[in-house]
């Protein structure tokens, strides 16, 4: 009996220590996390504070500096760890292809001297998109874009909760008041539009004086000398245009023919943004631009669903890597691996845009909703907005989308009174007198979600907001 109650005594104390020091060593891995936290984010101060040289031989020179430096501080053993990782870390800020650079790193350094680099380097990164939002959109646009937890009864803990940017009013507004308006990043006519009746650039109708562009082999027509020179500028000139120095006119002709003869905007749409993004670079560099951020990293937060390769768009890389890689080098990688990315992002994102008088005239004596499908055969073209991308749907909206300049420039105007702090929401599909049942079914079939707007809640309570496939949340890091 006493043999039994020793071990089971015996058998509490093993209990015990063993919690203890589970607790001890759990009490350790937290210490140490702090520890690198704490000099992680000492470390990015420090080297947020210094000036990098900007010459190549300036470059050049701190770059070997550092990688010397970092050598012979870890060659004194793990006391010179950090210091080491800190020289890597400013050597990676001047090296041209940081990743690339990373990589050497992860053959050529000890094991714990890499991974305090790599931590560096990912918190500087999460920081930036997080920075970014404070930036953007500019106060101008009177909206703020925040997340918004999806309600998803099905996620088990809190990390697996879903994640939407939503867009908040951050003024209040009544009814009929313009909330912003903005230019596309890029938009585009309906091909067989292109060069007859409508500006290739602003999407405006045109009645009267057209200026043509005959160096572009696209053919198109703009209203003004301004939308002629921007389109040049921005992507004409890269996509299009007849070169003096080499004959390529092949390759331009086989976009123009994919693009007109399949009557398709996306290929000509994606092709104008990665010209737009390379525009935006050479911009950066002529006119010695300071600005942080570009297009692609906006672009990046974007959700989007991701679309089976099929044959059109292998075909879609093909001309368009063919054709860029003559005028941009190296430009071919980034096109094979983003291409399916950006489509999903410009598909999934656009408007559809009426430009049509006539339309419009209609639109504004029946007070006819507008809606964000960009598929639709009422329409003049496309666009892909940078803030207005990120509206959420709701089948009772607080505003509505117009184009009251009858060019490609969009406007969010108030319908409802609204509140600073408000979500601003518009409607995807026509409402009219639909039953929840039928305009769930549309969002479904167009947009891959199951609406859980207050008014399909009302009817249909105890749904999960989370029905999407296929879902690509660029943040989660989950994309291509
Ligand atoms: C065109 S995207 C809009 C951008 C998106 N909010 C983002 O975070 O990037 C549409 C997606 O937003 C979410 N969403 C918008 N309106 C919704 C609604 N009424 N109910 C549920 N999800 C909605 C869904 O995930 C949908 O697939």
């Amino acid at each position: 009996m006493t043999r039994l109650l020793e071990g089971k005594l015996v058998k509490k104390d093993k209990k015990r220590a063993a919690k203890l020091k589970k607790a001890k060593d759990e009490a350790k891995v937290e210490e140490d996390r702090n520890r690198l936290a704490t000099f992680v984010r000492e470390a990015l101060d420090e080297v947020g504070k210094e000036d990098f040289p900007e010459t190549v031989e300036g470059k050049e020179k701190f770059f070997m500096d550092q990688v010397a430096m970092g050598e012979s501080l870890f060659a004194g053993g793990e006391s010179g760890y950090q210091s080491a990782a800190i020289c890597f870390y400013k050597a990676l800020k001047v090296y041209p292809s940081p990743v690339e650079l990373i990589m050497i790193y992860q053959k050529t350094i000890p094991e714990a001297v890499f991974n305090l680099v790599y931590t560096m380097m990912s918190l500087e990164i999460k920081k930036r998109q997080e920075e970014y939002w404070e930036i953007f959109p500019s106060n101008e646009m009177n909206v703020k874009i925040q997340p918004v937890e999806i309600n998803d009864s099905k996620a088990s803990d809190d990390k697996e909760k879903l994640i939407r940017r939503g867009v908040f009013s951050i003024k209040d507004f009544k009814p009929g008041d313009v909330i912003y308006e903005e230019k596309p990043i890029v938009s585009a006519l309906d091909p067989n539009l292109e060069g007859g009746g409508f500006c290739g650039y602003c999407l405006r109708e045109i009645k009267e004086k057209v200026i043509e562009d005959e160096d572009d082999l696209f053919r198109p027509i703009y209203c003004s000398e301004k939308c002629r020179s921007t389109a040049s500028a921005e992507y004409s000139t890269i996509l299009f245009k007849k070169p003096t120095t080499s004959p390529l006119t092949d390759k331009e002709s086989r976009l123009v023919d994919l693009i007109k003869g399949d009557n398709v905007k996306y290929p000509l749409m994606i092709a104008r943004f990665f010209a737009r993004m390379v525009y935006e670079e050479t911009e950066k560099v002529a006119q010695k631009i300071e600005e942080e951020y570009t297009t692609y990293d906006h672009v990046e937060k974007l959700r989007y669903l991701e679309l089976p390769v099929t044959e059109r768009e292998q075909r879609e890389i093909e001309i368009l890597k063919d054709l860029l890689a003559s005028k941009v080098p190296g430009i071919e990688e980034f096109i094979s691996e983003r291409y399916m990315m950006f489509k999903g992002k410009l598909e999934y994102n656009s408007y559809g845009i009426n430009t049509a008088k006539e339309y419009n005239k209609s639109i504004n004596e029946s007070k006819e909703e507008t809606v964000r499908n960009s598929s639709n055969s009422q329409i003049t073209g496309a666009g892909f907005y940078h803030v207005t991308s990120f509206f959420a749907h709701s089948c009772d909206p607080n505003t509505q989308i117009s184009f009251p300049s009858e060019n490609h420039v969009l406007s969010v105007i108030a319908t409802k009174p609204i509140k600073a702090g408000d979500e601003l929401k518009l409607s995807y599909i026509k409402i009219g007198d639909y039953d929840t049942k039928s305009r769930r079914e549309e969002l479904l079939k167009k947009w891959k979600f199951l609406c859980l707007c207050p008014k399909c809640a009302e009817d249909d309570p105890g749904e999960d907001e989370d029905d999407e496939e296929n879902w690509v949340d660029e943040d989660e890091g989950s994309s291509s």
